[in-house]
């Protein structure tokens, strides 16, 4: 790598005119150059006394400077980085007319005057002949830049075509952030004369011409550029190496009324992309500064390497020494010096020619094979060995049994057996993963075993309940047998000793119900009429169902104590009443007191009024008046005092009745208890084999009412499988309810109560059902 600031070198061009206004001092390896500003022209500064400016250059071509010495001094050396592998770039820079295109490219008319490019050219080609030890390959290519627009002034159809409907040049940039132009043609030349064509081709090809000063400068730039491959023959290394030789626009500044004023300050660039490469020039000049602004102009993204990058650069700064160009020439210098600063950091540009690369290496592999084959005596075969496997998966196992986390497995330096050894991991490592998922799967089938278990228990709780369901209906059901029982004996008491009172009613069919024309039994009093058993109703005992709030009507009437129950609250009620009317009398007995007290007090006011008006009335005799009312108020008194003890003793009663009553009701509430578990267990160890629910349809209400008039005929209630479905196939086929499967093991005991049977079958439908849903039905 090759680090080097950029060169600057002045280059005065030659006129005619005495100007006086510079000077020139060779030191060692530098020169000073210094501009003086005349008097008159340094008059209009206010705050600047200052009549002369020094720079400092490489070197100063003065006036005189011949086209071969600035060849040989700036060209050459960059030439010869170009052929040994490095980038290189020389620019001119300076305002129009002031001798860029004259040293870049040349003078047109003598050979003598030939520029930079044509003598590279030249000296380049010569070398390549020298070199028999490389093979070099010579490419090159023209750009000119107008208007931050590319244009391949080596392109053929520049003739024929104007400039707008060329194939513009754009800038590409791959991920390496390196620059490619696409539609730049790169003409090879294999020799001098084939390059100089190239160059004069493009030269024809310029769009804008050189203009005079006044008019407008030279705004556009060129890049020729001289692109050089060189690799030794039989070598894989190529060499790639550019060198751009740029003539740039004018750089003229605006605002150029005159001298005076200006010299100090900075115009700005008539052409932009120049203000862009001053940015670029800052910005590289300042420490520590991160971001460059190449992107902003198409010059300065193609010029990327050559400013700060990995190119050799070179700046040419041409000067006019007129007086009156004296403050651009000032500023060139100026630009210059800034640009001396700048640091490039060149390195050889060596690549690997992959074709050759591979032929290398596989003549390499084979020599290598050829070396083993020596030293073990016997060839390398594509396979590894029965015996090599065996040896190897032996290895293998060893390793991954050995519990030491430092353990090394060491097979050689034999491609086939790491292979191998990658294989064998591989395969432990999927399978390890299938291990895993049915490892997670059998987790997931326990999951849903789980649930499973927690599905039987719900169920098993259900069936529980449904089975007390059930319980709950047949004791229903027994007690309304025996309540019909009840009102049937009543009936045929009534009807012994008041025959005419009962009304025979034709069920047809041969059916025939006897209904009591009055009184109506409890029990046959339609649901509307009921006042609560088997009626649905709200409210007692909340935590009871509704099958066991109704047996717990029924078995109140008939527990023995409800007469004493039943006494003592008549007994309570009585007191209560009596308390009552006590109370009363002790509310008036209290007032009247209270009304004797005012009495006297007001008579009292009455006397002690007539003392004064009236000196005849003595106010301390006894007055029998208040005589009178005092006896009163005594009497009243001990009435009150009567009431009040009675009054106490009542309460006391009422006490004890209501603890009496609060103790019969507990005591009602356990033997229910005690009955009802009993009625359960029972009924349990009779139909210990599930119930098999009959098949059902819904009844309408007129096979409900003549369910219910069926019913009144037996003592033994109708059942789903017999005498229901078997009467009703007799009588009305339309009537069938109830169809009972064949394997239906017991009966549904019904109540022959229309409305509670509804209840009752569909209770059983809904058990059915839900017994269905789970799968328990047969
Ligand atoms: N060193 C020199 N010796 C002889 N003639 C010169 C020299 N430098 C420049 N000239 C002449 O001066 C004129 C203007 O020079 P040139 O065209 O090179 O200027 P320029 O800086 O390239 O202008 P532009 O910016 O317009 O391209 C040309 O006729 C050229 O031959």
């Amino acid at each position: 790598m090759v680090k080097q600031t950029i060169q600057i070198y002045a280059r005065i061009k030659p006129t005619k005119k005495q100007t006086g206004i510079y000077s020139v001092e060779e030191e060692n390896s530098t020169s000073a150059l210094e501009i003086i500003v005349p008097r008159d022209l340094a008059d209009g500064f206010v705050n600047n006394k200052r009549e002369s400016y020094k720079f400092k250059f490489q070197k100063t071509f003065d006036q005189e400077a011949k086209q071969d010495s600035v060849f040989e001094i700036i060209a050459k050396p960059v030439a010869e980085s170009v052929l040994a592998g490095y980038n290189g770039t020389i620019f001119a820079y300076g305002q129009t007319g002031s001798g860029k295109t004259f040293t870049i490219t040349g003078g047109a008319e003598r050979y003598i005057d030939r520029g930079i490019i044509p003598r590279t050219l030249s000296f380049i080609f010569q070398q390549l002949q020298k070199d028999s030890s490389h093979v070099y390959t010579t490419h090159i290519s023209y750009l000119e830049i107008y208007n931050e627009c590319g244009y391949d002034l080596l392109d053929p159809r520049h003739e024929a075509s104007k400039l707008e409907d060329l194939p513009k040049v754009t800038i590409m940039e791959d991920p390496e952030q390196n620059i490619h132009l696409k539609n730049l043609s790169l003409q090879q030349a294999a020799s001098e004369e084939e390059a100089l064509n190239l160059l004069f081709l493009g030269d024809t090809n310029r769009m804008i011409a050189e203009t005079p000063m006044n008019q407008a400068s030279t705004r556009s730039h060129c890049i020729f550029t001289i692109h050089l491959s060189s690799k030794e023959p039989g070598s894989a290394t190529i060499r790639r190496s550019k060198l751009h030789l740029v003539d740039l626009a004018g750089s003229e500044r605006v605002a150029k009324t005159g001298v005076g004023g200006q010299l100090l300050t900075e115009a700005k660039y008539i052409n932009l992309s120049l203000h862009y490469l001053e940015q670029v020039i800052i910005a590289l000049a300042e420490k520590h500064r991160s971001h460059i602004p190449y992107r902003n102009s198409m010059m300065t993204s193609v010029l990327r390497d050559s400013l700060g990058g990995n190119c050799m650069t070179t700046m040419i700064a041409t000067l006019s020494v007129d007086k009156k160009n004296i403050d651009e020439s000032i500023s060139t210098c100026r630009f210059a010096q800034r640009v001396a600063v700048i640091k490039n950091e060149a390195v050889l540009n060596e690549e690997i020619d992959p074709r050759l690369m591979i032929v290398r290496l596989k003549k390499e592999i084979q020599t290598l094979k050829d070396e083993l084959a020596i030293l073990t005596g016997k060839p390398r075969t594509e396979e590894l060995t029965e015996e090599e496997l065996l040896t190897l998966e032996e290895l293998l196992k060893a390793f991954v049994e050995d519990r030491d986390p430092e353990s090394m497995l060491d097979v050689g330096a034999d491609m086939r057996k790491i292979h191998h050894c990658f294989k064998h991991f591989k395969q432990l490592v999927n399978e390890r993963a299938i291990h895993d998922t049915r490892l997670s799967s059998a987790k997931t089938t326990e999951k849903s075993a789980d649930t499973t278990s927690v599905k039987k228990e719900e169920m098993d709780k259900l069936q529980g309940l449904l089975q007390q369901r059930d319980n709950e209906i047949n004791i229903l059901v027994n007690m309304l047998k025996k309540e019909k029982k009840r009102a049937q004996d009543a009936i045929l008491q009534l009807n012994t000793s008041n025959a005419p009172s009962t009304t025979e009613v034709s069920q047809g069919a041969g059916q025939k119900s006897l209904i009591p024309s009055n009184p109506i039994p409890r029990d046959f009093l339609t649901p509307e009429q009921k006042p609560g058993f088997l009626h649905r109703k709200a409210g007692i005992g909340d935590d009871m169902s509704q099958g066991r709030q109704e047996a717990f009507e029924i078995f109140k009437r008939d527990y023995a104590d409800s007469v004493t129950i039943e006494d003592n609250k008549q007994l309570l009620k009585q007191r209560f009443s009596e308390a009552k009317l006590l109370g009363e009398k002790v509310n008036e007995a209290r007032n009247k007191i209270n009304q004797l007290k005012g009495d006297i007090e007001q008579r009292r006011m009455q006397t002690a009024a007539l003392g004064v008006t009236n000196a005849s009335v003595d106010s301390n005799e006894p007055d029998p008046v208040e005589e009178e009312l005092r006896k009163q108020i005594e009497e009243e008194k001990k009435c009150y005092k009567a009431l009040f003890n009675r009054l106490k003793g009542l309460k006391t009663e009422i006490e004890h009745l209501q603890f009496l009553l609060e103790k019969a009701k507990v005591k009602l509430q356990k033997d229910f208890e005690d009955w009802w578990s009993e009625q359960a267990t029972s009924l349990q160890g009779q139909s210990s084999s599930v119930w098999r629910a009959p098949v059902l349809t819904p009844l309408n209400s007129q096979q409900r009412l003549q369910s219910s008039s069926l019913s009144e005929t037996d003592q033994t209630l109708p059942t789903a499988d017999s005498s229901f479905s078997s009467s009703a196939s007799s009588q009305n086929k339309s009537i069938p309810a109830i169809r009972t499967p064949k394997n239906v093991g017991s009966a549904i005991p019904l109540t022959g109560d229309s409305q509670v049977d509804a209840d009752i079958l569909a209770f059983v439908k809904a058990r059915q059902n839900l017994m269905q849903k789970k799968g328990l039905s047969n």
